[in-house]
């Protein structure tokens, strides 16, 4: 489908920039997309080199581990230790993973989606006594990544909830229509997180008191409901523009309509859900500097759907504003020397927050040395 032209194309234009949503935009009827959200040639989708990884395709997919093992906290349990070395492979070789049989019941999961799906079914006004695109508030309603300065808008909104110890500390204000579901679902998946994130640390051959001592804590929790409405040409716009997280480790709910896709080897790869429940977790800039580059945290972004609603749920975890995070010590040496300068978690983030938008790298250039 051709970017409307003409009067047309000038009304489009005008009602999208007054418009904080791009579901509004859907809602009120859409043909075409507008220009405010048509990307430069060169970041379209149709630079995807695969359509859909599959069997013929089988080192294209990323690596689905089963968790079940990883309930023990046994060191000397086999089934435990074999968990530990595919997580390790998962981490240095792909930096994303899918997990399943990890513990927070499918249940859970569909409750949240639900709930949020009530969420954004809501009338614009109801969703509105929400917004913000400050992504320290404690709850936010929000568009695109930064309306005010982007030249080119992303096709999704996004509810933002926040917990960031000193900053934000609790949960008290999600919306009250899916405020149940958030603190469940955030219940299950923080001890998920917290599980996973001392199995990646015991894949680099860590005992229990050095991650205790030298690797820092994942407190801060920033959860982002991501909705993508249809759109009427998929091949010119992008849900959510390339981009590695900033924290320590993502644990996302993807949805069965596909749209994610990572950046492997150069190729941009689509990430099938192994099962309803399944998770993708990624590692994020933190976790790269921390393991000063074995584990990487890798670009990714999501394409629009010419048909469906997309619905993602992304909880990032990562440390306190006032951490300084550099590479652990144990992994620079003489010959391996660090790749990266201890920075104030704070700082990293107020740099992505007003650079993401200038560069694909440019968020863990500001912490390379
Ligand atoms: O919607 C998705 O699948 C990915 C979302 C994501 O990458 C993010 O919110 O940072
Ligand atoms: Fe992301």
């Amino acid at each position: 489908m051709a970017v409307v032209e003409g009067s047309l194309h000038q009304q489009e234009e005008t009602v999208s920039r007054r418009i904080v949503g791009i579901k509004e935009l859907v809602d009120a009827g859409l043909h075409a997309v507008p220009p405010l959200y048509v990307r430069p040639p060169h970041e379209r989708p149709a630079f995807s080199l695969l359509a859909a990884p599959t069997a013929d395709h089988p080192q294209y997919c990323i690596p689905t581990i089963d968790l079940t093992a990883l309930a023990s906290d046994r060191r000397d349990d086999a089934a435990r230790n074999q968990v530990i070395r595919e997580l390790g492979c998962a981490c240095e070789e792909w930096g994303f993973f899918q997990v399943v049989n990890h513990g927070v019941e499918l249940a859970v999961i569909q409750r949240l989606r639900e709930a949020a799906r009530r969420f954004f079914n809501q009338p614009a006004e109801e969703r509105m006594r929400f917004h913000s695109q400050n992504f320290r508030s404690p709850v936010g309603y929000s568009t695109s990544f930064n309306p005010a300065v982007e030249k080119v808008r992303e096709w999704r909104d996004t509810l933002s909830i926040n917990r960031f110890p000193g900053i934000c500390n609790g949960f008290q204000e999600p919306p009250e229509i899916c405020k149940k579901e958030v603190q469940e679902y955030i219940g299950g998946v923080e001890a998920l997180a917290g599980r996973l994130y001392k199995a990646i640390y015991e894949s680099l051959g860590f005992d229990k008191e050095y991650i205790e001592r030298e690797v820092p804590s994942i407190p801060r929790l920033l959860m982002g409901i991501n909705y993508y409405p249809p759109c009427p040409d998929p091949s010119l716009t992008l849900g959510l523009s390339g981009h590695s997280d900033v924290s320590c480790l993502t644990i996302l709910h993807p949805d069965v309509v596909p749209g994610l896709e990572i950046k492997y080897k150069g190729t941009w790869v689509p990430v099938v859900p192994a099962d309803p429940s399944a998770f993708v977790v990624n590692l994020a800039d933190q976790t790269e500097i921390l393991t000063n580059g074995k584990y990487k945290s890798i670009e990714h972004r999501v394409v629009t759907n010419g048909e469906k609603p997309r619905m993602s749920i992304a909880c990032f975890f990562g440390p306190l504003e006032e951490t300084m995070v550099g590479p652990l010590p144990t992994l620079v040496d003489e010959s391996n020397p660090p790749r990266y300068k201890p920075t104030k978690f704070k700082d990293y983030t107020d740099n992505f927050a007003s650079n993401r938008l200038l560069s694909d790298r440019g968020t863990l250039d500001f912490a390379r040395i």
